[in-house]
C-alpha cells in the first residue's frame, strides 16, 4: 500500500483506546483500505526531553539475546523490530490463526500532530499527562479492527467484543525464590500486586478476579472469573458493541461495575442476546466462559507464560551475566544456602543465560498481553462461515466468534533490574499487608 497518511486524513482517524505504549485509533471513512482497520501509533513519554524517532533497531545486548532471529538482529529500526518479534517469536508459540501482526504505512509529522490534538479530551487525564503520540514517529501499524467482523455482502446488524488482559496465570514453583518471598508460590502475583496498587491508589478496590480461575480448564472456575472480571474490570476487562465501548475504562482503569452501569449493559445487549430483561447479562458471561474455556486460547497463553521457569529472582543472575557487571542481587544476599544457588546461576554458560533471560522476556509478553473476543449473532447455523461457532443453550443461539492476541510487544532486556525491583516491592508490600492484619486481628 504505497499511500502516506497526511494532514487532510486525520479527520477520518477516532479515538479507540490506548495503554501504557500505544495509541489506538479507529477508521471512521470510506476508503476500502482502512475500513474495519484500526492504527497503533507509538506514543512517547512527556517527560523525555527528546522524542524517539525509533530509528534504532536492538541495543548491542539485546542483539546477544535474539542472535537466533535473522529479522530481528539485523531490524534497521524499534518499530521493525517489534513487527518481526510479533511474526518470527510471538506468532510460532501462539499460533498464527489468532495473530495479526498488520503492516507498517508511512505517516507524516503533520497527521500525527493533528491526530494528537484531536483525541485529547477522550483520553484519561493522566494518560495525557504521562505521554502524548510520537510525532516523530515515520510509520503506524495498521491492523484489522478485532472489535467488528470485516465488512462483507451480508450486512451483520451486531457484533459484541470482549477484551481481556488476563495477566500471569500461575503460581512460580522456581528455586530461586527467596525464603522471605515464600509467600509468592501460594498467592499470585496478580492479587498481591492489587495490594500494591491499592496501597498507592492506583486503584480503589482490589479486584475480584483470580487469574488462577480463568486458566484452570474448568468451567465453573472460568466462570467465576469472568463474573470477576465483570464485577471490577479495571484495565482488565472491557466489552466493544459495533466498536464502541460499553464496558470497562477507555484507556485504562476502570471503577466497579456499579448497579446504574450494570442497567445500561443490560439493555446494550437487548439486540445481540435474545432472553428476558435481567437475564441477557448473565447469559453474555456465560457465552464468554463457554468460548474462552473451549477455543484452547488460554491454555496456549499459559503455556507461554511458563516460559520463565526461574522466575526473576532467578533470571535476575542471568541478566548480570549477560551484561558482565557485578550482580546486585548476590552483593545483598546474606543466606549462605541462598548465595549457593546464585552461585550455581553465576557459572552456566553464556548460551545458557541468554535462554533463561529470553524466555524471561517472551514469558513477561504473554503476561501482559490481551485477547479479543468478537461475536455476531448467526442465523443459519448450517451455512458456511470461516469463523468458528459457539451455541448458547439459555438462549437457544448461535453466534459466529473469532479470537485474537493483541499487543505482543517485546520488552526491552534493560528493564531487567526494574522487574526485579517491582517484584520485591510487591511481595513487601503483601507480606506487610499480612503482617498488620495479623496483629490487628490479635488486637481485637
Ligand atoms: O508489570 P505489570 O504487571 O504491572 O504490567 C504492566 C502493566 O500494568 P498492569 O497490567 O496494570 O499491572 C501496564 O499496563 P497499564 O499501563 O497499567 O494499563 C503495561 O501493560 C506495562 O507494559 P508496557 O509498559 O506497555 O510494556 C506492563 O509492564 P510489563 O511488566 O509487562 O513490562
Ligand atoms: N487490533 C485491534 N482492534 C481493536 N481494538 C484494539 C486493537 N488493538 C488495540 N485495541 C484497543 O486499543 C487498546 C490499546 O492497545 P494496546 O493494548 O495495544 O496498547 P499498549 O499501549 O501496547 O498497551 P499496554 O499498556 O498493555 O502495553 C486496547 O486495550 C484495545 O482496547
Ligand atoms: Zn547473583
Amino acid at each position: 500500500m504505497a499511500m502516506v497518511l497526511q494532514a487532510n486524513d486525520a479527520e477520518e482517524w477516532c479515538y479507540r483506546g490506548e495503554g501504557a505504549v500505544n495509541l489506538v485509533l479507529a477508521y471512521n471513512g470510506e476508503h476500502p483500505d482502512f475500513v474495519g482497520k484500526v492504527l497503533r501509533v507509538q506514543k512517547v513519554p512527556r517527560n523525555r526531553s527528546e522524542c524517539e524517532n525509533g530509528y534504532s533497531g536492538l541495543t548491542e545486548l539485546e542483539c546477544l539475546i535474539w542472535k537466533e532471529y535473522e529479522e530481528l538482529v539485523s531490524a534497521p529500526t524499534r518499530e521493525i523490530v517489534e513487527y518481526y518479534f510479533v511474526q518470527r517469536v510471538m506468532c510460532p508459540l501462539l499460533g498464527s490463526k489468532n495473530v495479526d501482526a498488520g503492516i507498517h504505512i508511512p505517516v507524516t509529522r503533520e497527521f500525527l500532530e493533528i491526530v494528537d490534538n484531536n483525541v485529547l479530551c477522550q483520553r484519561p487525564s493522566w494518560r495525557v499527562d504521562a505521554a502524548k503520540v510520537n510525532p516523530l514517529c515515520d510509520s503506524v501499524l495498521l491492523i484489522s479492527d478485532h472489535s467488528l467482523f470485516p465488512p462483507g455482502k451480508v450486512k451483520k446488524d451486531y457484533c459484541i467484543s470482549v477484551e481481556i488482559k488476563p495477566k500471569c496465570g500461575f503460581l512460580p514453583l522456581s528455586e530461586f525464590i527467596a525464603p522471605d518471598n515464600t509467600i509468592k508460590r501460594s498467592v499470585t502475583r496478580f492479587q498481591m500486586h492489587q495490594a500494591l496498587k491499592l496501597h498507592q491508589g492506583k486503584t480503589s478496590e482490589i479486584s475480584a478476579y483470580d487469574p488462577l480461575d480463568l486458566f484452570s480448564g474448568s468451567r465453573d472456575r472460568v466462570h467465576k472469573a469472568i463474573k470477576g472480571l465483570f464485577k471490577t474490570p479495571q484495565n482488565n476487562f472491557r466489552v466493544f458493541l459495533n466498536g464502541s465501548l460499553i464496558l470497562g475504562g477507555l484507556g485504562g482503569n476502570a471503577d466497579a461495575t456499579s448497579c446504574e452501569v450494570g442497567k445500561t449493559f443490560e439493555n446494550a445487549l437487548e439486540g445481540v442476546i435474545q432472553a428476558v430483561d435481567a437475564k441477557r447479562t448473565e447469559c453474555f458471561l456465560d457465552l464468554i466462559s463457554k468460548t474462552v474455556s473451549s477455543s484452547g486460547l488460554l491454555n496456549k497463553v499459559l503455556e507461554v507464560q511458563k516460559l520463565d521457569n526461574a522466575d526473576i529472582e532467578g533470571a535476575i543472575h542471568a541478566y548480570y551475566n549477560i551484561i558482565s557487571q557485578p550482580c546486585m542481587v548476590c552483593k545483598q544476599s546474606v543466606d549462605d544456602q541462598l548465595s549457593k544457588r546464585y552461585n550455581s546461576l553465576h557459572s552456566i554458560s553464556k548460551d545458557e543465560s541468554l535462554k533463561i533471560v529470553r524466555n524471561y522476556l517472551i514469558a513477561a509478553t504473554a503476561k501482559d498481553l490481551s485477547m479479543m473476543v468478537s461475536f455476531r449473532p448467526r442465523e443459519d447455523e448450517s451455512a458456511e462461515s470461516p469463523y468458528c461457532m459457539v451455541s448458547l443453550e439459555s438462549t437457544n443461539q448461535s453466534f459466529d466468534y473469532k479470537a485474537y492476541f493483541i499487543d505482543l510487544d517485546m520488552k526491552p532486556l534493560e528493564r531487567m533490574e526494574y522487574y526485579y525491583k517491582l517484584d520485591q516491592q510487591i511481595v513487601g508490600c503483601y507480606v506487610q499487608m499480612v503482617k498488620s492484619t495479623q496483629q490487628r486481628s490479635h488486637m481485637e
